[in-house]
């Protein structure tokens, strides 16, 4: 067996270790200087920039006003808060509740579920983050990561049977978001004077679309630790649903990090990595982090990745002699390789893909 299997194997589940009553040991605990210290933290006050809210229902229906804040909110923060959806919100509780179950269930039923098989990581399942190194500082979440687009390729064994109503409800999930994320695009497109299916049409029907469910147990010391450490999404585009009751995620804004507060019932759109590429830099894939708290928390990502043997690179309508391509070319499945090692060392930036 090798070293790495030998790390990952030894490693608790955060879920577990909080339970136990276990502060969090050397394994998470950030060197002093990348903590989340409070100096370079603005609250939300109507004093300090907020995280900008485009209504999802004036966009789609032709409004240019909203279509203008989408604009500077892209550009800009790079995320936004979608209020006006067509999600009820019944349906959206029902999503956080299932969810909420899963982790609830006993270790043992968990674990059939879990994303070491013979001590080999697998991307989907249930458990950590990927360990690649012992020095690696691990962040104070458990995750529960499938794929669920395109349906044919879903691995059914990694799907929950319990709650009964999981899988029903995370495949109403998927269609659903899909078509918000399609209606996005669209806007975006049309943002950018492109083809208005352009960004549709790259995604297509082989596009790989994973929801990760991330438990944050309580911490006792949440000082010292990262929910997730401050990293950009490697996706198209991400939809988070955040916890209602407990706030955790900031963004980085102009060299601050501003609080994303939880407004119910809306989604949090969040532009990543392949979108400030395909883009040529005009919109942001915002760094971000999770603060861990001594409550427990739980937010679910739907992450658009285009699909794995596609090129990755600007839309050649962006690309031009004043402004050249300000990315290397590669194949997304090559890139998300990189993008995860990178990740796992702390990586927050697609600076390396720069030309
Ligand atoms: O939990 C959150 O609010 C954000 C999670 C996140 O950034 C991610 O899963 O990439
Ligand atoms: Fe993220």
């Amino acid at each position: 067996m090798g070293e790495e299997e030998t790390t990952e194997l030894k490693l608790k589940l955060v879920q577990e270790l909080a339970k136990s009553g276990c502060g969090p040991s050397d394994r998470y605990t950030q060197r002093e200087e990348d903590r989340p210290i409070s100096s370079c933290f603005l609250p939300s006050s109507s004093s300090f920039p907020q995280v900008p809210i485009v209504n999802l229902h004036r966009l789609f229906n032709g409004d240019d006003d909203e279509a203008h804040k989408l604009g500077s909110a892209v550009q800009s923060w790079g995320l936004f808060q979608a209020i006006g959806h067509d999600l009820s919100p019944s349906f959206l509780d029902e999503v956080q509740d299932v969810s909420r179950k899963f982790f609830q269930l006993p270790l043992e039923v968990k674990q059939k579920y879990s994303n070491l098989k013979s001590g080999k990581f697998e991307l989907e399942g249930y458990g950590n983050d990927h360990v690649a190194t012992k020095e690696q500082i691990i962040d104070w979440n458990d995750r529960l990561y499938l794929l669920v687009q395109p349906e044919d390729k879903r691995k059914l064994e990694w799907w929950p049977e319990n709650p009964s109503s999981f899988r029903e409800i995370l495949h109403e999930y998927t269609m659903k978001t899909r078509k918000i994320a399609d209606l996005i695009l669209l806007a975006l497109a049309k943002l950018l004077k492109l083809d208005e299916n352009y960004f549709v049409n790259e995604l297509g029907d082989e596009a790989e679309v994973f929801a990760r469910f991330t438990y944050y147990p309580s911490c006792s010391r949440p000082d010292l630790v990262f929910g997730i450490k401050p990293h950009s999404d490697s996706s198209v585009m991400t939809i988070l649903l955040l916890d209602e009751e407990v706030d955790g995620l900031q963004v980085l804004k102009d060299g601050k990090w501003v609080k994303v507060p939880s407004i119910p019932h809306a989604l949090l759109i969040n532009l990543g990595n392949q979108m400030e590429i395909m883009s040529n830099g005009i919109f942001k894939s915002p760094v971000h982090r999770v603060v861990a708290n001594s409550k427990e928390r739980i937010s679910i990502a739907m992450f658009y990745s285009l699909e794995p043997e596609k090129i990755l690179e600007p839309s050649e309508h962006l690309v031009s002699e004043s402004r050249p391509s300000l990315y290397n070319k590669m194949t997304v499945k090559d890139f998300l390789i990189a993008f995860f090692e990178k990740f796992s060392h702390g990586v927050c930036t697609i600076e390396w893909l720069k030309v």
